[in-house]
């Protein structure tokens, strides 16, 4: 067979697999029985589309990956399905030893080696080497031919049993190890060495199952596809989680070094993921959330405008003379009166001038580019694009996460409603296909994150001749370590229009003294830095919280503050991606509706937690600093640092998800006083709550006092320019003093 015959083998097979009707009905049962699990049903949802039109009873052949008597992907059994799988073996042997599968041990299958054998209950899949030996698996492994349940040594302690995996939840063999399972092993299909498919059922079987069984699936699916089809990941698999997961599908992280936020198509799986279009509706369009009781707050805030011959600030709409259609979409927007930022952003814009922005979360920054960018392309006559596989954009936006590029892309396409600009967003996790298709059709205004931007500039489908607006969004993000490297690559890509030529503009809540001097460098000298407030400071709407308490207790104190929040929006953040997962699914446990974001989940899967989210089916989101910046989520009441970041800037992003465009909000962070992150960002975090006035713990002070003689504190590193860093000669104090270094949470979510 040769390598293009196995889409059509995978595609054969959906007709071949067992029935799941059992399982199905488990899990409606589940779903009745259960608040959280919804989305383990949507997701399951999915997963019958990868297995659609199972036929009863071919299960006992088992055969996902069909036939050729190679075991494919094992069997679903009664066994399975009644999620005895720990008690009776899961995947009994009887029916499968014959047929390879999932049975008939060693070299094909569950048993025997471990796995789903009688010995279920006490192994799971572990100790005797996984679900099977080197060369078997599901099927059978690399040798073997498909399949692959995994297996090697690495599995030894890193059971499947939790909610997480097959069957009935059990905590103390959950998942947590599940990464475990992958490395170097072939785990579940893990595609180049897994062989062929195999599949990552995260979230089979038991009453806990949930949303959050999706945890486990990256672990087992990391460069494979599983159960999909993946180039690299080997043929097949399945990601019972996510549903299908068809050939080459996105599975997140470039290695080695880069951000999680894209992926180059040269490197890794290819993604099939197509996200669902926007609403055409133009009430879904202009759908928006009310300002709050302190809009007109904003109006107190001291606005610092550096740099020479700024152009006056605008009082009003009107003033900013917006040609007519603009006018009327700002006006449906809900937009009525301008937040300080857009007062001066506005007419420094349309003036021409490059500018560095920093003013609070919340306080309206993407309409302060977005509107005198449209104005004046408007105003300059903008060609309507047409399709053509080369495009020109005017514009370009990119802002470092999928999630944060798609809402500017919205914003972008509101304001242009009804003109002929044609704003086009494309990212990581998506198809690149997808993505070409989608500037071809014309693009006027490119939104992106960078690693795909850059992609689609070395295929030679975007030029960049006319871009006369570069915006970084969250630019201090763009300019350290990680996207840096990509933002020089777009700088100097071929064509590109040189600084002269073209309107720089950054914006941001946070610009970090060193990062202004790289900043500097790729805008024009007379470039304009305006300051709403602090730089760095947190939003004053955001009603600020430290809770002392030790790592051991911070899931009670966590319980107890959603249950005294009830059903109000809440971001939890943590540290780590596996955390995210390990609270959510916590949480669900104690059927607090719950879902997780972070850089490990499939962008399908991210778009629907962010969406349940949004919709309040699960009110409750743990994210890891993926989330941190940008997201505008109507009704975010609280955000609970379970983990206190060890950078203050990011602190400062996760708060501002509350407390938007006037509204109040509140944020609470735990504090562990053993915790090294908390030594490092405890001055910084007592400054930023008395500068917002907030109340300073006693015991908080006194940390920050002791924590002087921490490594790596610097007592004479301040990292709030109160003003352009011109100011100071172009060189801040922690610049000199020391190097500036990313957060270690920023280095957990983009490098891990
Ligand atoms: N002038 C305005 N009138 C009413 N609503 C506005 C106005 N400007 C912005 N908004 C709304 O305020 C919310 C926050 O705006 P936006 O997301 O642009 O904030 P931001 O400053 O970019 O925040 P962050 O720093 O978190 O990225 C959005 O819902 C936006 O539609």
């Amino acid at each position: 067979m040769s390598e293009e015959d196995w889409e059509s083998e995978i595609d054969n097979a959906a007709v071949c697999v067992p029935s799941f009707s059992n399982l199905e009905q488990a899990f409606q049962d589940n779903q009745k029985s259960s608040s959280s699990n919804h989305d383990f049903n949507k997701n399951f949802g999915s997963f019958e589309r990868g297995f659609e039109n199972t036929k009863g009873n071919r299960s006992d052949r088992g055969d996902f990956g069909r036939g050729r008597g190679r075991g494919g992907y094992g069997t679903f059994n009664k066994d399975w399905d009644s999620n005895d799988n720990q008690e009776s073996g899961g995947f009994s042997n009887n029916k499968n030893e014959e047929n390879g599968s999932f049975g008939d041990g060693r070299r094909r299958g569950f048993q025997r080696r471990g796995g789903f054998d009688d010995d279920g209950k006490r192994n799971g899949f572990q100790r005797s080497g996984g679900f099977n030996d080197e060369t078997s698996g599901f099927g059978k492994g690399r040798r073997g031919g498909r399949g692959g349940f995994g297996g090697g040594d690495r599995n030894e302690n890193t059971s499947f049993t939790s909610h997480h995996g097959f069957g009935n939840a059990d905590e103390k063999t959950s998942l947590t190890n599940r990464n475990d399972f992958n490395e170097e092993t072939s785990g579940f299909g893990r595609g180049r060495r897994g062989g062929r498919g195999g599949s990552s059922f995260s979230g089979f079987g038991s009453e806990d199952i949930n949303e959050n069984t999706f945890a486990s699936r990256d672990g087992f699916n990391n460069e494979s596809s599983s159960f999909g089809i993946g180039r690299r990941g080997g043929r097949g698999g399945s990601s019972i989680s996510g549903g299908f997961r068809g050939r080459n599908e996105d599975v997140g992280v470039k290695s080695g070094k880069g951000q999680d936020e894209f992926e180059s198509s040269d490197q890794g799986p290819r993604v099939t993921y197509v996200p669902p279009p926007p609403s055409d509706n133009e009430a879904d369009i202009f759908k928006h959330y009310e300002t709050g009781i302190n809009f007109d707050k904003y109006d107190d805030i001291v606005v610092d405008v550096s740099g020479s011959d700024a152009p006056p600030a605008i009082l009003t709409f009107e003033e900013a003379k917006l040609p007519d259609t603009l006018a009327r979409n700002v006006h449906k927007a809900g937009y009525e009166k301008l937040t300080p930022i857009q007062k001066h952003s506005i007419p420094i814009v349309m003036a021409g001038r490059d500018l560095m922005a920093c003013a609070q979360t919340g306080s309206g920054k993407t309409a302060a580019f977005l509107l005198p960018i449209l104005a004046h392309m408007m105003a300059n006559g903008v060609a309507s694009s047409s399709f053509h596989p080369l495009q020109e954009p005017e514009a370009i936006v990119v802002a470092p996460t999928r999630e944060l590029i798609y809402q500017i892309y919205l914003d972008a396409r509101k304001f242009a409603y009804g003109t002929c600009v044609r704003p086009v967003v494309i990212y990581g996790g998506t198809q690149t296909g997808y993505s070409l298709r989608q500037i071809s059709q014309g693009c006027n205004v490119l939104c992106a994150t960078p690693g795909r931007l850059l992609d689609v500039i070395k295929k030679e489908k975007i030029g960049l001749s006319k871009v006369r607006y570069l915006v970084l969004d969250e630019a201090d993000r763009m300019l350290d370590m990680g996207f840096k490297e990509d933002i020089y690559a777009l700088l100097h890509s071929p064509g590109m229009t040189s600084t002269e030529n073209r309107q720089t503009l950054m914006f941001s809540a946070t610009f970090p003294t060193q990062i202004q001097s790289l900043a500097r460098e790729i805008l024009k000298p007379d470039y304009l830095f305006v300051v709403v407030g602090q730089v760095g400071g947190a939003c004053s709407d955001v009603e600020q919280q430290v809770v002392e308490v030790e790592e051991y207790g911070k899931k009670d104190k966590l319980m107890e503050i959603l249950q005294e929040i009830g059903n109000e929006r809440t971001m939890v953040f943590v540290k780590t991606k596996k955390k995210a997962d390990f609270i959510a699914t916590f949480l669900c446990q104690e059927k607090i509706p719950s879902t997780s974001i972070h850089g490990d989940r499939l962008q399908k899967e991210r778009e629907i937690a962010l969406k349940d989210f949004r919709t309040g089916q699960c009110p409750v989101i743990v994210a890891t600093s993926v989330a941190a910046r940008g997201l505008d989520i109507e009704n975010v009441s609280h955000v609970i640092n379970f983990d206190i970041p060890d950078d203050i800037d990011e602190y400062v992003h996760r708060i501002g998800r509350t407390g938007r465009c006037g509204n109040t909000g509140r944020a609470i962070s735990f504090f562990d006083r053993r915790g090294d992150d908390e030594q490092r960002i405890a001055r910084s975090l007592v400054k930023v709550l008395a500068d917002a006035h907030q109340e300073v713990p006693a015991w908080l002070e006194e940390i920050a006092f002791s924590a002087q003689g921490m490594p790596g504190f610097n007592p004479r590193a301040h990292r709030f320019a109160s003003t352009d860093d011109r100011k100071r000669g172009g060189f801040s104090e922690d610049q000199r003093i020391s190097g500036y270094s990313p957060s270690v949470a920023q280095m957990e979510e983009n490098w891990e």
